[in-house]
């Protein structure tokens, strides 16, 4: 992945929740002049929808900042395909970054598979990192009753409490925890009509890219991992959290995160092989994966990702951060227990060592072909 790829924020977060107040923000600032914002002006059309069949105006729109802004033309692809020569000058890009801006019932999970995995994109731009705005005014209801809004909020990487001006104390507290139940590795900002240091807003990926080292501290964040599971006694995880209370509508009873840590080095293929399993079974409740793998016979870490069915190819980054060599799994899902899928990965494990596992063929191939 070298470095000069171009990194993509998704900007999302429910409808009225104070998306586009940030971006006015960020795109005044001066070390934000050269950012592509991509927006789609269909408020209430998800652009998961629009990417297949609208064709909206093809305006673009030079701000005094110096940003570029267009809409969505045609597709996300050939938007960002295309983005190359419509915006560069003699021959030079004009942008070295670009927030999507999506609307406010968009499902997350289409727009960062495509970015994550479509060839045309991946050879020139990668994925930093989902953004979230949550009204703190009103959240509590709209995670109750807005499916789309808990998804968002539980694809984040940094969460953005916005209108904390507007809102009680208690409530933004309790807000806070269950953000903290539904993603704990989530980076949390409280965002006062759009003030955000655009510094913790991006560089959202599992590695920086100029270094190749992993941020494990940053991304994973097991320190809330460990807080989330303080303050509700175990994991935060398919409704043992803090909302005993009688509303069994609440979606996120079945929406939480939890992290695996694994001791001794895998065997090559493993996890991969696993994963591949895991996902075709119940990709659609494996709403993220994050890790980082220590592998045997390969001196750095191994970095994989995945949205839902799709994964990221996994990467391998020369060094470790630090002396924590033990591989770091961090999932959130819907509906599946830790106690699920530590099951399904011992006996995995255990069918692999018998060279039992074949599953998606990957055991009986391991010792031809030891990738
Ligand atoms: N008091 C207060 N108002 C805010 C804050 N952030 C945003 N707003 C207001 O909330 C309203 C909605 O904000 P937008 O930025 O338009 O929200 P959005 O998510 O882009 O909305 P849609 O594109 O319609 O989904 C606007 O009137 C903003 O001025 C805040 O921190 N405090």
């Amino acid at each position: 992945m070298p470095e000069s790829l171009i990194p993509v924020t998704l900007l999302t977060g429910f409808l009225g929740s104070g998306k586009t107040t940030v971006l006015n923000h960020l795109v005044r600032r001066p070390g934000l002049a050269r950012t592509l914002v991509i927006i789609n002006e269909f408020g209430e059309v998800g652009l998961d929808h629009l990417l297949m069949s609208r064709l909206p105006d093809d305006s673009v729109v030079e701000m005094s900042s110096g940003c570029l802004c267009c809409t969505i033309r045609g597709d996300l692809v050939s938007t960002l395909k295309d983005a190359h020569w419509r915006f560069s000058r003699g021959g030079e890009s004009q942008f070295d970054r670009v927030v999507i801006e999506t609307t406010g019932l968009a499902d997350p999970a289409p727009i960062v598979q495509t970015l994550m995995t479509v060839g045309v994109i991946t050879r020139r731009y990668r994925f930093d990192g989902v953004v979230t705005t949550v009204d703190l005014t009103n959240a509590e209801r709209t995670l109750d009753t807005q499916p789309e809004a808990l998804k968002q909020a539980a694809m984040a990487d940094c969460l953005l409490l916005t209108k904390a001006d507007l809102a009680e104390p208690a409530a933004v507290t309790a807000l806070e925890q269950r953000l903290l139940a539904i993603n704990p590795s989530a980076r949390r900002l409280r965002v006062h009509n759009g003030a955000v240091a655009p510094d913790s807003l991006f560089g959202l990926g599992l590695f920086d890219p100029a270094t190749k080292i992993p941020d494990v501290a940053r991304w994973l964040n097991e320190e809330a991992f460990l807080d989330a599971q303080d303050a509700h006694g175990h994991d935060a995880h398919l409704g043992h959290g803090h909302h005993h209370d009688h509303d069994l509508n609440r979606h996120d009873e079945r929406i939480g995160a939890f992290c695996l840590v694994l001791d001794q080095p895998l065997d090559s293929g493993l996890i991969d092989a696993w994963l591949d399993q895991q996902l075709s079974l119940c990709g659609r409740d494996m709403l993220r994966i994050k890790g980082i793998l220590n592998v045997q016979g390969r001196s750095g870490p191994l970095v994989i990702q995945g949205v839902q069915h799709v994964r990221h190819p996994t990467m391998e980054l020369p060094a470790w951060p630090s002396d924590d060599r033990r591989s770091k799994l961090v999932f959130i899902t819907r509906g599946i227990a830790r106690e699920t899928i530590e099951a399904s990965l011992g006996a995995f494990i255990n069918a692999w060592q018998q060279g039992e596992t074949s599953p998606v063929g990957a055991g009986k191939d391991r010792q031809a072909n030891p990738t």
